[in-house]
């Protein structure tokens, strides 16, 4: 008896998902049933697939709880007997989607994210090829023990390292470290590295998150002000983690309360902890209580932050898992 791989496709709006409503105007209307009648050659892959709205907004609109949930639930659809599940979404906020998906994703079924560059009503809409790419991956035994994949422009990247890079390009997700982790040949997918570690956390209970801002280090810039309702600080310093001298008692100071992580605003390469030793350098940095993302850019380190912290987590248990997310496999 032919086993049928069963995917559910998970639509929550974005690009790929619009339409013109009365006024004219493109909004993420979509239905993931609409989505799925849009692929050719889908028959062939023999799925057996259930289709879920769980919403219709711009990606840009997402919320972390909505990305919390939406992993509550993935957990749910794949402990009931899911082979994969596909997520449609915007691309805006896709990778930190994606990553938080992944930190929260416990089981070897392969969840794939995707979305479009071009709305279905242009020409060379992507979606389709997109959505037919990531049906593609959740069904095929290769992605499993992966964690959340992202399927793109015939490209399979991991929701750790993925990263969107351009503002229009069809090519728009690329992987600065390692680069993508397969690609999709004649409908088949070929991988070219193997499994990355990944830091995987409970699933919060409940919708109350931790509060975890992020902050851009500017020439000139004034020093953030102690933000005392926070939980965590992401900082995304100049190069290897650099920032103005002036920045660095106010952060000291807020790094005795709460995690106070430095990523690199570059958003490829480490932040290193070695070379130079001025006021606001890495070294500087580090020894006044800032913790090293690595290589984890900021958006993600940001969603691990929160994670941690949802779980329960202090600032050690942030660094440890930096330690393992932050690395250049990782
Ligand atoms: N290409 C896109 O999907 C952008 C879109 N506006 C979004 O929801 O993120």
């Amino acid at each position: 008896m032919a086993v049928v791989t069963r995917v559910v496709v998970c639509g929550l709006g974005g690009t790929i998902a619009m339409t013109a409503g009365p006024d004219g105007r493109l909004a993420p209307a979509l239905r993931a049933g609409d989505l799925i009648a849009a692929v050719p050659g889908l028959a062939a892959l023999g799925l057996e697939l259930e289709l879920l709205d769980v919403a219709r907004v711009p990606s840009a609109s997402l919320r972390t709880a909505d990305v919390v949930g939406l992993a509550r639930r993935i957990g749910a659809l794949l402990a009931a007997g899911a082979d994969g599940v596909v997520v449609t979404q915007g691309t805006d906020t896709l990778e930190e989607c994606a990553y938080l998906l992944d930190l929260l994703h416990e089981r070897p079924e392969p969840v794939v994210v995707t979305g479009a560059m071009r709305h279905p009503l242009l020409a060379g809409a992507d979606g389709p090829a997109n959505l037919l790419a990531a049906l593609t991956v959740a069904a095929d035994p290769g992605a499993r023990g992966r964690g959340v994949l992202v399927a793109f422009a015939d490209e399979v990247h991991a929701a750790a390292r993925v990263r969107k890079a351009h503002s229009t390009s069809l090519t728009a997700f690329v992987s600065a470290t390692g680069g993508p982790v397969g690609r999709l040949v004649e409908g088949r997918v070929r991988y070219l590295a193997g499994p990355a570690p990944r830091v995987v956390l409970p699933r919060p209970a409940g919708d109350g998150l931790p509060r975890v801002p992020l902050i851009v280090a500017a020439l000139g810039a004034d020093a953030p002000e102690p933000d005392l309702a926070a939980d965590g600080l992401v900082v995304a310093a100049f190069g290897v983690g650099h920032l103005p001298e002036w920045w660095a008692e106010p952060l000291a100071e807020l790094a005795l309360r709460m995690p106070v992580v430095l990523a690199s605003r570059t958003l490829a390469g480490p932040v290193l902890a070695d070379t130079y030793g001025y006021a606001g350098s890495e070294r500087d940095l580090l020894e006044r209580g800032l913790i090293p993302a690595g290589f984890l850019e900021p958006v993600k380190a940001r969603m691990l932050v929160l994670a941690v912290l949802a779980a329960g987590g202090g600032r050690a248990e942030v660094r440890d898992a930096l330690a393992v997310a932050g690395g250049p496999g990782g």
